[in-house]
């Protein structure tokens, strides 16, 4: 399994990061098989699988089965947990409780925090204490009621000046990695070439360290829209729905099951059952 200083010298190698979101175990098995780098188990669990409209109502308990789970499937990949919206903000030992469950109950290599300001101060208190931290800026999701919709973040020149800033920050507290989502890709460069440690970009242009793409979107499954940024590689949800008209129709027909998906049992054990009177 790769390690926090691997992806440090990935960096310095100018070898580009792949990571992936994986929600459950069969993507988990997948993502580990392909040679992923790492693993996001990223709180957009909340709108691809649960089907709400934003990552706000994903809570800790949900991050913990679905880390499991992909721990799971993928025991030798590094994998980070989101740490959900209003889980690191109310004091530290909050914020420290809840990350040592993501690590130490659910299996997380390390945790995700989306921000900067107070959560500066966070971060910086939990890579003191031995957690491997991945910082989020740009567009942050969880922020949507603010932010007013997922849009673009650091398009003026003041905006972008505030994430340069931030991302600093963001290393300088201690995070061994940052995730930049929605930001021009100029503006994603600038950051990049600015820190030591590894830019991972979603929507972020072609200049970041690494690229993170969530699971659904890449191989399009599911019924959500997907956003502008995404490279569908493949469209399962095409073979998966003519499997299920498929099966629908065979059940209406009675041309499933046949014999090879039926049990049987020997026909004297069936004489028996039935006192040798029928044949
Ligand atoms: N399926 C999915 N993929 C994601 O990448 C993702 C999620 N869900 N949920 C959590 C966040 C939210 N994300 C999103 C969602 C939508 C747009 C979007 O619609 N953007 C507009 C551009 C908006 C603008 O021009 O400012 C677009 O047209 O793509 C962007 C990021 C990224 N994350
Ligand atoms: C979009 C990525 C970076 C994320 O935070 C998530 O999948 O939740
Ligand atoms: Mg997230």
């Amino acid at each position: 399994m790769k390690s926090t200083t691997d992806f440090l010298k990935l960096k310095e190698n100018k070898e580009p990061i792949a990571m992936v979101t994986a929600y459950d175990y069969p993507s988990a098995c997948l993502a580990e098989k392909a040679g992923i780098d790492m693993i996001l188990v990223g709180d957009s669990l909340g709108m691809v699988v649960l089907g709400y409209d934003s990552t706000v109502y994903v809570t800790l308990e949900d991050m913990i089965v679905h880390t499991k789970a992909v721990k799971r499937g993928a025991a030798d990949t590094f994998i980070a947990a989101d740490m959900p919206f209003m889980t690191y903000h109310s004091s530290f030992a909050q914020t420290l409780e809840n990350a040592k469950q993501l690590i130490q109950i659910a299996g997380a290599n390390a945790v995700k925090l989306e921000g900067s300001g107070e959560v500066i101060d966070h971060i910086y208190k939990l890579t003191q204490a031995g957690v491997p931290v991945v910082g989020h800026l740009g567009l942050t999701p969880q922020l949507v009621g603010v932010l007013g919709g997922f849009k673009v973040q650091g398009k003026d020149a003041e905006a972008a000046r505030k994430l340069i800033d931030d991302a600093k920050r963001v290393q300088s507290a201690g995070a061994f990695a940052l995730v930049l989502e929605c930001v021009p890709e100029q503006v994603a460069a600038i950051v990049s070439e600015e820190l030591s440690i590894p830019t991972i970009g979603i929507g972020a242009g072609a200049k970041t360290d690494g690229q993170v793409l969530v699971y659904h979107d890449l191989i399009g499954y599911g019924g959500h829209r997907v956003p502008k940024f995404v490279k569908q590689y493949t469209n399962v949800s095409l073979p998966i729905e003519e499997a299920l008209v498929q099966y629908i129709a065979d059940v209406k027909t009675k041309v499933f099951p046949s014999k090879e998906h039926t049990f049987s049992i020997k026909t004297e054990e069936l004489d028996t059952l039935y006192g040798g009177i029928r044949s």
